[in-house]
């Protein structure tokens, strides 16, 4: 996607076909800047600090980081302690854990010596495919949005759709497109008149800094709230959708999402408001299917909730990021970074084969052949 007219993406393979580049996002909105990771170790504390966050981008991380590992030890044994070293930095998106084990499946049967060429072959197959499954979530959002632009009564023709999201689930959380904004992209791109509210989405607030950064680099008007504003402007009639991403889809079609999605949710049926989830086939644990009893939730520092990072903008300071506190020296945090919603709050799931209604049925339905 655009950043001052030019296509980037979160990750690419450097022209040293050896290290891999990516965006720093702890650094934005405030600094665009990219980081080489050139082994495994780097690859793991990139997903771990959040240098690279969102599940797809993850995933890929994950099996760009197998590679990196491999170029330096392509035994059996370094195979396995670096399988285990990264997919224990995040436990919550299955997308690594599904990217790590494509990539040992490839790479196991191989003689060490083809091992490393393999891994780098498949992680850019699978960046390639996530950008195809992104785009194709945009096409079938699109629809959705298209069909409720033309479902308001003639009166409200003139004003914009009008689309909550939490979080970030747009390109900067997979290689290209987004999930949740996919359908907002390709909406905005189709010339409909689309306004986006931005949750913050404390403690790392993915919403006020990524998403409004991106939305703002491709043009689409929004305006970012605070999390508690979304069940107000429901209730005002200020929301058409809510359209969120997901970390781990249950095969019962339980979601997993940022902390705050499942409040979102719940406005949304009290107020008759449609609440959509966009996620890839990479998102599905077809292995579970109670969110709530079977997701593990990841449990961050509570220094996230207790300190706030931002830009200062004191004369003396020269702009640079600073981290203030904001509760008294004695407080305790808590930080579960994540929830659950469960597949009765969910209107449908937009994937990239589809259109599904929340359930394992539904889901079926569009993946019976795999
Ligand atoms: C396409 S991304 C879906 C989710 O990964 C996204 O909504 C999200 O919760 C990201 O959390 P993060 O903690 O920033 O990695």
């Amino acid at each position: 996607m655009n950043i001052d007219g030019t296509a980037w993406r979160t990750i690419w393979l450097e022209k040293d076909g050896h290290s891999v580049g990516v965006i720093d996002q702890t650094q934005l909105p405030h600094k665009f800047s990219t980081l080489k990771l050139s082994n495994c170790q780097e690859a793991a504390t990139a997903i771990s600090t959040m240098i690279v966050r969102g599940a797809p981008l993850i995933g890929v991380t994950g099996a760009y980081g197998l590679m990196l590992a491999l170029q330096e030890d392509p035994s059996d044994n370094a195979l396995e302690a670096a399988f285990k070293q990264l997919n224990a930095t995040r436990p919550t998106a299955v997308n690594l854990r599904w990217a790590l084990k494509r990539i040992r499946d490839k790479v196991k049967p191989l003689q060490p010596a083809k091992r490393a060429e393999a891994a780098r072959a498949e992680s850019a197959l699978i960046a390639e495919e996530d950008v195809a499954m992104c785009e194709a979530i945009g096409n079938h959002g699109l629809a959705i949005i298209q069909k409720l632009a033309a479902g308001r009564p003639s009166v409200r023709q003139k004003e914009p759709i009008q689309v909550l999201t939490h979080c970030n689930a747009g390109w900067l959380a997979t290689v290209d497109w987004g999930t949740a904004l996919a359908p907002i992209y390709k909406a905005h791109r189709a010339g409909l008149n689309i306004h986006v509210w931005v949750d913050e989405t404390r403690p790392r607030n993915q919403g006020a800094s990524l998403t409004a950064y991106e939305l703002g680099r491709e043009g689409v008007p929004h305006t970012v709230i605070v999390d508690n504003a979304g069940g107000h402007l429901m209730q005002q009639g200020y929301v058409d959708a809510v359209v969120v991403g997901s970390d781990r889809t249950t095969r019962s079609g339980d979601v997993c999402n940022k902390i705050g999605t499942y409040l979102k949710a719940l406005a949304a049926l009290d107020n008759g408001v449609p609440f959509y989830v966009a996620l890839p086939a990479s998102t599905i644990d077809w292995s579970i299917s109670d969110g709530v009893a079977e997701i593990p939730i990841e449990t961050r520092s509570a220094m996230e909730v207790t300190h706030i990072q931002g830009r200062n903008n004191n004369a003396s300071s020269n702009n640079q990021l600073t981290t203030v506190q904001l509760t008294p020296n004695q407080s305790e945090g808590f930080n579960p970074a994540f929830d659950v919603t469960p597949a009765r709050l969910v209107t449908a799931l937009i994937t990239e084969r589809g259109v599904a209604a929340a359930s394992e049925t539904g889901l079926m339905e569009l993946y019976c052949d795999d």
